[in-house]
């Protein structure tokens, strides 16, 4: 446990930033080295699916390069991964063992959590889903009315949400006709009320997911999912056929009423924003088909094994956490885009703002002491070419340095019009990156302003000269794979898990709590009776007594 700057490899990197690292020009580096996209790209190639990295467009050099992956090593970045892959209760603030990729491990390797294998429990959920799915599909699970079920919907939140949306969203293709899946994660009435108005109680099968079970929210939601369902199916025991829960809690699922045969369980050592790849991912399994999410958790296996025993600058994750590092550190960027040109992947980003920001928005070091470096950053990011229309412009001449995932498929799903929508959704896909890094001088622009005709005078010639340039040389990654499978989009959320665990192990911080979203939590319950109670709210600063006397006093129900 050492404070990432204390490493003498950072030090080396702080010296080699301020020397050279800050003041390489990308373009200047491309042509002096022909072989430089050979050098900075990498193909992860599985039975099924590839994925080339192309870290080419970086503001690296060898030397750099050689240091940072010198950084991961020292950092002990390997040692701390085969610790997670091994049971060890690397989330100690929780005393947890940190085994997601149990949950994927389909080569059935004997893991141990306190000296218990794992994977026949895993094993036997894995069977529950895929029985359950298929009766779903094939239409012998019915419900109360003997009707099939036609629309699922998942009440969740966070990590008992975000990745079943994403998920659904990026494998509709994959979907079956006929099938709805629908999300409810807001404790915000609308959320719920928009989907009651469209499902039928005979044919709606509710999957509350939750892996403590006392989420307010989601607790909140399924209560009244609950309710609605009985003012039409009137009878309590009609319950279990509209009715499962996703949860490590099994006495709180009986408390609420759910017969814990149609529970299906995971442990304590699966994350939140982990657990996609667990029972959370039932509605996932129902909505693509078991073999479908069976191949997810295959493509997420195959990169944990690339993980596992790729060489550290071989290793797509630590590629590029380390490059990460770099910039969020020696350059000081605050944030990280992630832009998929694939409109299936546009909770993509979402998705990671939970998976980064929960795991590594920490001050506090893994010795309990503050951290000396800045740590997690803020993810961002929408589908391309969207998000070329709406901040693209700040990344290219904004003063804020935004270094950027850009993400594509080879292979669209719709090759509409004869596949034209896909050249033009790559052009722009390889325009964006190639603009951000070559940029255009003065020289180009004012080249390109002698033909504009429109210019009237030589004084408003010179005075748009400056406006029209581009700096260039922003960073950033491509990542190609050939079609969005379900293979390929495993491989790509297990890329990046393990890129958020590398960069917390280079900064020293236990990636897998998440004590900072308690706070808020406890106060809102506080908060709560205070709304219903009578008389004036006295009991907090100025600001916050005035808002909620504000509402108390105008709310109309
Ligand atoms: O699945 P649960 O227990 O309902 O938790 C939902 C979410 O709650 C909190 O926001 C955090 O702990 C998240 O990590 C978690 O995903």
């Amino acid at each position: 446990m050492v404070l990432a700057n204390k490493l003498s490899t950072w030090q080396t990197l702080q010296q080699q930033y301020e020397t050279e690292g800050k003041s390489l020009v990308m373009k200047d580096l491309f042509a002096k080295d022909p072989s430089r996209f050979e050098k900075f790209s990498r193909s992860f190639k599985t039975s099924n699916s590839t994925i080339l990295l192309d870290f080419s467009k970086n503001i690296i050099n060898d030397d750099i390069f050689k240091n940072l992956i010198a950084l991961a090593k020292e950092a002990k970045v390997a040692e701390m991964r085969d610790k997670m892959f091994s049971g060890e209760h690397i989330n100690f603030t929780e005393d947890r063992a940190v085994l997601h990729t149990a949950l994927r491990n389909l080569s059935n390797t004997p893991i141990y959590d306190n000296g218990e294998d794992v994977m026949p429990e895993v094993n036997a959920v894995l069977e529950q889903m895929k029985q359950t799915s298929e009766a779903i599909r094939n239409g012998t699970w019915k419900g109360y009315t003997g009707k099939a079920i036609t629309d699922i919907v998942n009440i969740g939140i966070g990590g008992s949400d975000l990745g079943p949306v994403m998920v659904t969203e990026a494998l509709k293709p994959y979907a079956k006709e006929g099938l709805h899946a629908h999300f409810v994660s807001n404790i915000d009435g609308t959320h719920l009320a928009e989907v009651l108005k469209i499902v039928n109680p005979e044919t709606t099968l509710f999957i509350i997911a939750s892996k403590t079970f006392t989420t307010q929210e989601t607790i909140t939601n399924a209560v009244s999912a609950k309710d609605w369902f009985l003012s039409f199916a009137k009878e309590q025991s009609h319950v279990a056929k509209h009715f499962v829960a996703l949860s490590t809690n099994e006495s709180a699922v009986s408390a609420f009423g759910i017969d814990t045969k149609n529970m299906f369980r995971f442990w304590d050592w699966v994350g939140g924003r982990y657990s996609l790849w667990s029972a959370i991912g039932l509605s996932i399994a129902i909505y693509i088909g078991f073999d479908n999410f069976h191949q997810l958790l295959q493509g997420a296996h195959e990169m944990d094994n690339h993980f596992k025993t790729a060489p550290l600058e071989e290793n797509l994750p630590v590629i590029m956490g380390v490059l990460g590092v770099w910039y969020n550190n020696f350059f000081d960027a605050q944030t990280q885009a992630i832009l998929p040109y694939d409109q299936y992947m546009h909770r993509f980003s979402a998705y990671f703002q939970q998976g980064d920001m929960e795991s590594n928005g920490k001050y506090v070091s893994r010795s309990g002491d503050k951290v000396q470096t800045s740590t997690g950053p803020i993810i961002w990011g929408e589908p391309g070419t969207n998000g070329q229309h709406a901040f693209y412009q700040l990344i290219h001449q904004g003063t804020k340095l935004i270094p950027c995932d850009f993400l594509a498929p080879v292979e669209t799903q719709n090759p509409i019009s004869g596949g034209k929508h896909h050249d033009i959704l790559l052009s722009n896909f390889f325009a964006q990156t190639e603009a951000l890094m070559v940029g255009k001088d003065e020289q180009a622009v004012r080249a390109e302003l002698k033909n504009d005709k429109s210019i009237k005078s030589q004084e408003q010639f010179e005075s748009i000269v400056p406006h029209k340039i581009f700096q260039g040389n922003r960073p950033t990654n491509s990542l190609f794979f050939q079609k969005l499978t379900p293979a390929t989009l495993g491989s790509l959320v297990a890329l990046y898990e393990h890129k958020i665990f590398t960069q917390g192990v280079i900064w020293d911080i236990n990636s897998f709590d998440q004590w900072g979203v308690e706070l808020g939590k406890q106060l809102a319950k506080a908060i709560l009776p205070e709304l219903t109670g009578a008389g004036e709210v006295k009991s907090h600063d100025a600001s916050t007594n005035g808002l909620i006397n504000y509402y108390k006093a105008n709310k109309k129900n």
